[in-house]
């Protein structure tokens, strides 16, 4: 794996994803570990976040203490099941500005689809962090990302739950400045571009829809 690849291995983010990946877990449990993954993978994916420092008093004396510097960063979920870790990432960081790319992915086609587009002003100014948890041939991600340069992004992250070796690679090819970040990367895509083994498709998993 190339260095703009994060694999977050940790034990509590990999507990969870097994369970979201068996087959019988229900809705409610699938979206409660989606959000808690969230959080942990918000922690990683927000390491390089500028910091600067403050004084302030504490009850004994006064101090310079760090802080996040800078303007608000800016999450960006993929629709639909983008939501899933916007709203545990919102949890940890709740002043962040949020956006909306409105894709789906034509089942036949295998591309991507755009219904809405609405972001933070002054993208260009913050730190950007899309998010959906599966990245499969890319296609979704690469055209969100797209859109987020043409609004003024330079500055961008991408964080999901799932790959696949082949939406990584289109990442790179496409946007090979944007870090991913993602808590596995799974073996393969199967002849309708899922991920195997996968956890089948997110969006419907979350909201109990087929
Ligand atoms: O990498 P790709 O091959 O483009 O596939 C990944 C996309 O497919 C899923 O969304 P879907 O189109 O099912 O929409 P939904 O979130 O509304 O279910 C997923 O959440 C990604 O957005
Ligand atoms: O495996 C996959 C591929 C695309 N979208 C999903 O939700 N799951
Ligand atoms: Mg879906």
């Amino acid at each position: 794996m190339t260095a703009n690849v994060t694999i977050v291995d940790h034990p509590l983010v990999q507990h969870k994803l097994t369970i979201m990946r068996e087959k019988d877990t229900p809705t409610a449990v699938f979206r409660q570990l989606l959000r808690e993954i969230s959080h942990l993978l918000a922690y990683e994916v927000t390491r390089e976040l500028p910091m600067t420092t403050k004084p302030i008093d504490t009850p004994l004396t006064e101090m310079d203490a760090p802080t996040l510097s800078g303007r608000k960063l800016a999450l960006v979920s993929i629709l639909r099941a983008g939501n899933g870790l916007l709203d545990g990432m919102l949890d940890l960081i709740p002043s962040a500005r949020v956006g909306f790319v409105g894709l789906y992915r034509d089942e036949e086609t295998l591309q991507p689809v755009q219904y809405y587009f609405k972001v933070p002003d002054r993208l260009d100014q913050r730190m950007v962090i899309a998010v959906d948890p599966m990245l499969a041939t890319g296609n979704s991600s690469a055209a969100a990302i797209d859109l987020l340069k043409e609004a003024g992004a330079t500055n961008i992250r991408f964080l999901c739950l799932l790959a696949a070796p082949e939406g990584i690679a289109r990442m790179q090819e496409a946007h090979p400045d944007v870090p991913i970040v993602t808590a596995a990367v799974d073996e393969k895509l199967n002849e309708k571009g899922y991920i195997v083994p996968g956890l089948g498709d997110a969006g419907d998993r979350m909201y109990g829809t087929k």
